[in-house]
């Protein structure tokens, strides 16, 4: 099985990640807060996402990554095999997701003196703490709403790209630097915002229980959420997942690219 995707997905993730962890964060307030855990994790994340995306196209088209731009696969099998990283990168990046959205959501001011110390002081001990009480399936809380968000959205995030690319360049050859750009710009603004119900229904469901009422599953909340919100709360964050999607994936895309050319 080739290699090279996970380990470019491994750096490609990574630096994207450092791009975009302001925007990230903005929205809960609390700036860079729990950045360190991210970008340790992103790269295992991402380095399952374009390791299982490209060995999928290759089982599926049988064409290795250096032959990808000449012979290029049709969009289906892009979808097929950007469902499939998605679907297996949600798992992995469950536990992470969960621990770096109750960070964030830990917006109390710091304890002062003799107040009550924060729930938790940091991703190790977020983890270590939510894995005493809950045990090994309490770091997957919400893990099933994020395999919805993500198993579609992965697919027209890589068919977006490829779409983009393939118009902007003469057939046959590799895209230009600004078309990687752009395009993968775009493939992460597209699948954000497909993304962005299911991501506000994904965060409930990890803050679920701590703050407010327990929802029954992924349905109930989006139920309840609608009732009281409105249809609108479908879009929230709409505007800051798309302003990171941007920067975070023109990089992450570049970085993938490049480091598979340098490869050969
Ligand atoms: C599928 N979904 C839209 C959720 C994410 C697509 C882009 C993934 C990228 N690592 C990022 O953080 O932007």
């Amino acid at each position: 099985m080739p290699v090279e995707e996970f380990v470019a997905g491994w750096v490609s993730g990574a630096l994207g990640l450092v791009l975009g962890h302001p925007f990230d964060t903005v929205k809960l307030l609390g700036f860079f807060k729990g950045m360190s855990f991210p970008i340790a994790s992103i790269a295992l994340v991402n380095s399952v996402l374009f390791g299982v995306y490209s060995n999928s196209l290759l089982a599926l088209t049988a064409t290795s990554h250096q032959e990808r731009w000449a012979q290029p696969p049709s969009y289906t099998h892009v979808f097929i095999a950007g469902c499939t990283g998605g679907f297996l990168q949600a798992y992995f990046l469950a536990p992470f997701d969960l621990i770096k959205v109750r960070l964030q959501n830990q917006t109390e001011p710091r304890a002062q003196l003799g107040g009550p110390p924060p729930r938790y002081r940091g991703p190790m001990h977020c983890a270590a703490s939510i894995f005493q009480k809950e045990g090994p399936r309490g770091l997957f809380q919400g893990a099933w709403a994020l395999t919805l968000r993500d198993t579609p959205t992965m697919g027209i995030y890589f068919v977006t790209y490829e779409v983009l690319c393939r118009q902007c360049t003469p057939e046959g050859q590799n895209p230009s630097s600004a078309t990687v750009l752009v395009a993968g710009g775009f493939a992460g603004i597209t699948s954000w915002v497909a993304a962005t119900p299911l991501d506000v229904i994904k965060s409930r469901m990890q803050m679920d229980g701590l703050k407010r009422r327990a929802y029954q599953g992924v349905l109930d909340c989006m139920v309840s959420s609608v009732r009281q919100e409105g249809l609108g709360v479908f879009f929230r964050g709409i505007t800051i997942n798309s302003a990171r999607a941007f920067p975070v994936n023109a990089v992450t895309f570049l970085s993938y690219e490049y480091l598979l050319r340098w490869w050969g």
